[in-house]
């Protein structure tokens, strides 16, 4: 088993952490119908978080915040983004039928995540620069877990952006959403990926001799 910095070392995962090349390669977006109702543990959540501290930011802003949700805290974030799809209807309230539809969903994934940017006062930072940092450490959320065997999706649908959303779940005035995501086991295989080849989104500028 390879040997992980003690921040990161791996409490509650079955297999042995996937190397970094095999878990940029094997990471899928899961859908929620494919996640076992196993649940995740919160060492191992506190690891994937601490993977994601680490993503690099301009002036070392650290930008990312997250709030997360597990067992009955993810009503909260049901009812959060029920709340917010009818303010966008024009809506003051969800209908009940929305708001037991969102908690069902909720329910099909053991752990969820808000995601929001939070742009530093100083530095100032452009808001894109900071909205980048953040998905840097979204990514490295996600690779940190499918390297514990966990499957994740982020979404950013209308709700999961909403003003209303930021400030229900206690992100700071300054702050604003980059989405939801959800973390779980998958139940059988692995989504398998495609990717069209790098070759074509790559110019290179080098040595005729090509070194
Ligand atoms: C910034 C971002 C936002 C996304 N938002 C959604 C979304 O709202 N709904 C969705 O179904 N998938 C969303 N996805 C997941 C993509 O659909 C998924 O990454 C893509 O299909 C490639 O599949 P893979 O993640 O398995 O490689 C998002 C991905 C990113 C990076």
């Amino acid at each position: 088993m390879p040997t992980l910095p003690s921040a990161l070392t791996v409490s509650s995962s079955e297999l042995p952490p996937l190397d970094l090349f095999a878990a940029i390669h094997e990471r899928r977006t899961v859908d929620l119908a494919q996640l076992r109702p196993d649940l995740i543990s919160k060492a191992t959540l506190e690891t994937l978080l601490e993977a994601a501290n680490w993503a690099p930011s301009h002036g070392q802003t650290e930008p990312w915040r997250f709030a997360v949700f597990t067992g009955e805290g993810r009503g909260v974030l049901a009812t959060t983004l029920a709340t917010s799809l009818a303010l966008i209807k024009g809506q003051t309230q969800p209908d009940p039928e929305t708001l037991r539809l969102e908690h069902e969903r909720k329910r099909l994934a053991p752990v969820w995540l808000a995601v929001a940017v939070e742009p530093a006062e100083k530095p100032s930072m452009p808001l894109h620069e900071e909205q980048w940092a953040v998905a840097c450490a979204v990514q490295t959320l996600m690779l940190a877990a499918r390297s514990l065997g966990i499957g994740s999706k982020w979404i950013s649908n209308p709700p999961s952006l909403h003003p209303n959303t930021a400030r229900s779940l206690g992100f700071s005035e300054r702050a604003s959403m980059m989405g939801v995501m959800f973390l779980g086991y998958p139940a059988g295989e692995w989504p398998s990926g495609k990717r069209r080849p790098v070759a074509d989104k790559v110019r290179w500028f080098e040595d005729e001799s090509g070194v």
